[in-house]
């Protein structure tokens, strides 16, 4: 239904103008002057009638990769096919002409989405009724509060009978009344099985009505999975949630989440390395309270056909034996002169036998690239030709 490979997006910083206060305050403190990647190398693909929450810290990109898949921002690399029709109701400002009035609006925006001028026609009353402005319709758009201006779009794209819901954290600007009802159109779309992608600061929701979370993180998408898992890694990860705090959690003992790749134990996530530079291979686990002691991690490196290219491992014990989502970071001070795209395996050992008492082999993929074009090994040699 919706699928991006390999997504980037990047924006030049350079003169860049904040469109909002919040972008403002969001943008100060990054470098001017560079390219800026709002998104990097996100691979998700979204199935039919699954409901699915987008989350991250502000500035994560979360409405860059909704923008994205709704075909308002073109991607700077990789691929976006979206199957069915496709409604959103974006950020304020994106969508509506100010200058038309709402009725014009209406009329425009479901049309672009495909309707005929009779089907807009059929359903117009119920687009003022739901969005509760019978009074304002005929006034300009631009005259119109945040609130109102959500109410009408949201109306819109409920309207137009999506296959695809895209909707931005924008719910936040309705009064309680009308998230209420928003909040009630969205799960009768779930029940009608349509797909509904939204993006909110709101964990508690993600974990009431979703069925997965995307977490951004820095443009790169960290985590896509179980709602329960996802809001508790985000929520360490902002901080209000101590790493080692008890958390109730029983679906099994020991269950490495996330894998991440960067620099430094930390740092920025990135994908693509050159032989020669620092690698951290971050995981993250899931341990449960009865978790047994004297735990250790194998970490396999794999490459083409899954061929363990390295082993590293945590000393016996190296895992708390405290519940709580924890993370071990490994890190190779200098990559090998190695070339291609890598893999990693996880295997959480006991000590006491030595077994293995879960494996994951995770689908992430960091590079390893430099100037020779294949083969594993990047080796010196010289060519000369004889004769
Ligand atoms: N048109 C643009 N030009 C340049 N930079 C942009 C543009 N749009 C967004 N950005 C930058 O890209 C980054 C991601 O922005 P985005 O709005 O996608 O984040 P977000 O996760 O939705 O944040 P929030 O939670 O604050 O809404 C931010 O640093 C933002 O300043």
């Amino acid at each position: 239904m919706i699928r991006a490979t390999g997504v980037g997006k990047k924006f030049i910083s350079y003169h860049r103008r904040a469109t909002s206060l919040k972008e403002l305050f969001v943008r100060r403190g990054q470098a001017s002057g560079d390219d800026f990647w709002a998104l990097r190398d996100i691979d998700v693909e979204i199935g039919r009638g699954q409901t699915v929450g987008l989350a991250g810290a502000n500035g994560s990109g979360k409405s860059t990769l909704l923008k994205v898949l709704a075909g308002i921002l073109r991607p700077t690399h990789g691929e976006i096919s979206v199957s069915g029709r496709i409604a959103s109701l974006l950020e304020l400002g994106a969508g509506f002409n100010g200058e038309l009035t709402g009725r014009d609006n209406v009329y425009l925006n479901a049309s672009l989405l495909g309707l005929s001028r009779r089907e807009i026609d059929r359903m117009f009353d119920s687009i003022v009724d739901f969005a509760e402005l019978p009074h304002k319709i005929d006034d300009e758009v631009k005259h119109y509060s945040s609130g109102q201006y959500v109410r009408l779009g949201f109306a819109v794209a409920v309207h137009v009978d999506p296959d695809v819901l895209l909707v931005d954290e924008v719910l936040a600007v309705g009064d309680e009344a009308f998230q209420k009802k928003c909040l009630a159109k969205i799960e009768q779309f779930r029940t009608q099985g349509r797909t509904i992608l939204f993006v909110t600061h709101s964990l508690d929701l993600i974990e009431s009505i979703c069925d997965r979370i995307l977490v951004l993180e820095s443009g790169s998408m960290i985590f896509d999975g179980a709602p329960e898992i996802g809001t508790r890694l985000l929520r360490q990860r902002l901080g209000s949630l101590p790493s080692d705090g008890p958390v109730p959690y029983d679906v099994a003992a020991a269950r490495p989440v996330l894998v991440t790749f960067a620099r430094d134990p930390g740092g920025p996530p990135q994908v693509q390395f050159d032989p020669g530079e620092k690698l951290t291979v971050s995981l993250t686990l899931d341990l449960t309270q009865d978790a047994p002691e004297r735990l250790y991690l194998h970490v396999y490196v794999l490459g083409q056909h899954d061929l363990p290219i390295w082993l590293m491992e945590t000393s016996v014990g190296g895992i708390p034996s405290k519940p709580g989502l924890f993370t071990v970071d490994f890190t190779v001070p200098k990559i090998p002169e190695l070339l291609g795209a890598f893999a990693i395996s996880v295997h959480v050992s006991d000590a006491a036998t030595g077994v293995p008492i879960t494996k994951r082999r995770f689908d992430d993929l960091f590079g390893i690239s430099g100037p020779q074009a294949g083969g594993l090994l990047k080796v010196d040699y010289e060519a000369r030709t004889r004769g």
